[in-house]
């Protein structure tokens, strides 16, 4: 392995350049901060862990092991909820690279640190954090990136970028969506990061995309590539993405998914050698994010009266792996 390329300690704080803080430090946000410093040495970005604890116990620098294996080792500072709040800092653009389930209560304690004009960006799988976010900031400039890079954790603070992909930048406020020069702030060249008009149906269509990979391959504990070679993963694939695209075809406020398997068997090839997110949050004892996949299609279906039996079991599974 290459020696670390360290990247020199952060500029003072500089008008012209813009200050990034990025609320949570697991694999996608010690992806991006790497990567974002490298991009625009001249910027600062600032970490935001969980809690005072968390910022004692942090190392003061994020190691990136980079796609092609060259390792970067970047010094960041670190602060927290708390500390931003009792000092009363502003943000003017906020990475949100926490876990779905900790995007709403993350950006309620941030409220007051918030303005209009701050840039909030989301880069969460599923869809229900973002229309919560949007409901809880509707006048804010929120925007989404649906990413099909991967990256996990050696260890804290220590991330490997496990596959380069795309990504793809969006408006979900009116706000937002008059200021498409954010693609130029973020690290576009990197991480292959396009402007897309219209985020929503690109949302819709990962979202499809998670509830027929991610349940299946706790179901079947294998590598994403695995649920083609099985005969039973196989069916069982086919049926799960039949079932998909009828609700979304019938949900009022859904995308439909037209050709879901084929896409999703594309995906699959793409990522044969993977372990889906929610197969290493179950192998780790994390919780998943199945409750915005498969769970969350479920709430959507039950309350117009559509059945989903296929995916309920797969929520209803894939929870019960957690709780014995
Ligand atoms: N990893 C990947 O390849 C991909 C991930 N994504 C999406 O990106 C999102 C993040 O994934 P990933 O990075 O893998 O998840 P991780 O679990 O690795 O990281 C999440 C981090 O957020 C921290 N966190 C949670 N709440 C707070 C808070 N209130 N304040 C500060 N920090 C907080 C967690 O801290 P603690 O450890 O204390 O819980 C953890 O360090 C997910 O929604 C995922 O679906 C999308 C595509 C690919
Ligand atoms: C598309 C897929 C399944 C790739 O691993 C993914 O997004 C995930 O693991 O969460």
């Amino acid at each position: 392995m290459s020696p670390p390329v360290h990247i020199p300690p952060q500029p003072a704080a500089n008008p012209g350049q813009p200050h990034w803080h990025i609320l949570g430090a697991g694999a996608m946000g010690c992806l991006w901060a790497s990567i974002m410093q490298q991009h625009a040495p001249s910027q600062r970005t600032t970490l935001i862990l969980r809690d005072r604890q968390a910022v004692t116990d942090y190392p003061g620098a994020i190691e990136l092991q980079q796609a092609d294996g060259s390792m970067l080792r970047t010094r960041f500072p670190a602060t927290c909820p708390d500390e931003l709040i009792v000092t009363g800092t502003g943000i003017d653009n906020l990475l949100v690279t926490c876990k779905a389930a900790d995007v709403v209560s993350g950006l309620s304690l941030l409220k007051s640190n918030l303005a209009p004009s701050t840039r909030i960006v989301l880069l969460q799988n599923g869809l229900r954090t973002h229309l919560q976010a949007r409901e809880l900031l509707p006048d804010f400039s929120l925007y989404a990136i649906s990413l099909k890079h991967g990256a996990w954790l050696r260890r804290a603070y220590r991330a490997v970028h496990a596959g380069i992909g795309e990504c793809w930048l969006g408006a979900l406020t009116s706000r937002a969506r008059k200021d498409p020069g954010i693609v130029d702030h973020l690290p576009s060249r990197t991480m292959n990061i396009h402007w897309q008009a219209q985020i929503l149906p690109r949302l819709w269509r990962k979202f499809a995309i998670n509830c027929a990979i991610n349940g299946l391959t706790v179901i079947y504990d294998c590598r994403n590539g695995q649920l083609l070679d099985r005969r039973d993963a196989q069916q069982h694939l086919r049926s799960v993405c039949a079932e998909i695209e009828n609700l979304l075809t019938n949900l009022p406020q859904a995308y439909p998914a037209p050709d879901l398997l084929a896409e999703v068997t594309q995906v699959l090839q793409l990522t044969a050698a993977n372990i889906s997110s929610t197969l290493q949050d179950v192998r780790r004892g994390r919780q998943t994010e199945i409750a915005e996949f498969n769970g969350y299609l479920c709430e959507l279906a039950e309350s117009v009266g559509l059945p989903c039996p296929l995916n309920r079991s797969i929520f209803e599974q894939v929870t019960a792996q957690l709780s014995c």
